[in-house]
């Protein structure tokens, strides 16, 4: 990358809501017609990311792969830019070169910088106490699907020294004696709480023990990394991980994990619009229990070296009855895209949303375009229920199969603004779809990867 490049990613760090490989920010989608042909998902947008703020522990060079082109890598490299990290793109675009060599020296305690979309800058928080024994954390950004709040995080940074001071404009921090390790239990297994001890506690001096931990994928991804830095990390059982700081990290040399959700919102959409796509870069492991409710919705798959093909086998869809919950549940971030194939299906499907208080809001436009969907926003009693009802937690009941007819819906948060797209292909008539710029924070290219499957819309791109 050219020394300007990097003074882009910096200028992307100062404004909120950067969005990436769009020249508009709204489709009007022809629907009808099924989805068919092969796409590729890269890295996850839930652990590039955290991979990129990882490379600030380490005294080397980082080299990040798989890399995908979404606004919360841009985001989160345009902060660590202003951090005076010094980032290159290698040969491959999917490849990121991160040297954290110039931190100290490029430090300036009044950092302009805006979270924008994203949740992850409150992950610079332990890194910058080791590197620089004080941080200043803008507010958040993220999907507006309830508070976000970021309790278990303070605390957290609190146990291993840290001085937190809330500022109108974000967080204010310090560690005036250094970072020590800590006895953490988290009230509930956050996976963002679980990333801040991991990047906290690896180099805080002694050991620390966290229990009912987050176990997601993403996280024993990030685990990866930081063995490959010189990190000690013990999962155990029962969610507990177990870390012994160490004096000093180097640079890794990592692959990232593929994305998960954006391939389960592809798969979403060859059910909804009956097609067959191939999702390249798509694993078996990490989807599992996605599978299992594709195939009794009525979808099929199949599982391949290079990815995995989703198909709607033709006849009626099935109803299910789904409780989101931590891995290795129902992912929550699956729940939304999957809803529209559910509209299609012939019966009352339910999803229990214990993961957040507030996850049901896209429903609205998808009711407006001839869904049959009633949020319970006290969710619903269910004995045969599996997983813990949760005090905030809300559900839908889908009533298909139902036409649905064209409309113009705006995005209102990432996986919901997927929804929309899959709900114009599945719709007569035209859709439009405004508000784009959200979908770019977690689906590279997606408009791109519409007209490989043979989507029929208009784009003024
Ligand atoms: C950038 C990223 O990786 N985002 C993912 C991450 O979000 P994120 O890390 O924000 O999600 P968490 O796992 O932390 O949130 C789970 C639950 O814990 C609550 N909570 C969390 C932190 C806290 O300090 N206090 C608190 O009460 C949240 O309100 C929520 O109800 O995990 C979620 C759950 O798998 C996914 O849906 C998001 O896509
Ligand atoms: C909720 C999500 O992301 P974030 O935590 O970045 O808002 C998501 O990826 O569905």
């Amino acid at each position: 990358m050219t020394e300007n490049e990097s003074e882009g990613l910096k200028l992307d760090a100062q404004k909120a809501g950067a969005r990436v490989g769009l020249t508009s920010d709204e489709i009007i989608i022809n629907g009808g017609h099924p989805l068919k042909g092969r796409i590729e998902v890269r890295g996850a947008k839930n652990l590039a990311p955290k991979a990129m703020v990882a490379a600030l522990l380490g005294k080397t060079t980082s080299v990040l792969r798989n890399v995908p082109n979404v606004s919360d890598i841009r985001v989160v490299a345009g902060l660590l830019a202003l951090h005076g990290v010094q980032i290159t793109r290698g040969t491959d675009p999917g490849e990121w070169r991160l040297d954290p060599s110039n931190v100290e020296q490029a430090h300036h305690a009044d950092i302009d910088a805006h979270a924008g979309s994203s949740r992850i800058p409150i992950l610079f928080c332990g890194p910058l106490l080791h590197r620089l024994g004080e941080a200043f954390i803008p507010d958040l950004g993220g999907c507006r699907i309830g508070d976000r709040p970021i309790d278990f995080h303070l605390e957290a940074l609190r146990k291993f020294g840290a001085v937190v001071e809330k500022l109108p404009s974000g967080i204010s921090l310090t560690a005036p004696n250094g970072l020590h390790g800590a006895n953490i239990e988290l009230p509930y297994p956050s996976v963002g709480a679980t990333e801040q001890v991991l990047l906290t506690s690896v180099l805080a001096k002694g050991q620390t023990e966290l229990r009912n931990a987050a176990i997601e994928p993403e996280i024993i991804d990030l685990i990866c990394i930081l063995q490959k830095m010189g990190a000690i990390i013990t999962v155990e059982p029962n969610r507990v991980i177990f870390i012994e700081g160490v004096e000093e990290l180097r640079g890794y040399d990592h692959r990232a994990l593929f994305d998960r959700n954006e391939a389960a919102s592809w798969a979403s959409a060859a059910l909804a619009t009956r097609g067959d796509v191939f999702v390249g870069g798509a694993q078996q492991e990490e989807m599992m229990t996605f599978l299992n409710v594709f195939r009794k919705v009525g979808g099929d798959f199949e599982v391949h070296d290079d990815g995995i093909r989703f198909w709607h086998p033709g006849g009626d869809l099935k109803p299910v009855t789904i409780e989101t919950d931590v891995h290795p549940g129902f992912m929550t971030d699956w729940q939304q895209p999957l809803v529209v194939a559910l509209t299609q299906a012939v019966g009352e499907s339910t999803i229990h949303e214990t993961v957040y208080e507030n996850r049901f809001g896209f429903t609205d436009a998808l009711n407006q375009m001839g869904a049959n969907i009633h949020v319970y926003k006290d969710g619903l009693q269910d004995d045969a229920r599996r997983v813990k009802r949760r005090e905030f937690e809300q559900a839908a009941v889908i009533s298909g199969s139902t036409a649905l007819t064209g409309a113009e819906i705006k995005v209102p948060d990432l996986r919901g603004g997927f929804s929309y797209l899959i709900a114009g292909l599945t719709a007569e008539g035209q859709t439009k779809v405004t508000n784009l710029g959200i979908i770019s924070r977690g689906y590279e290219n997606f408009i791109e990867k519409l007209r490989q499957l043979g989507a029929d819309f208009v784009y003024e791109g």
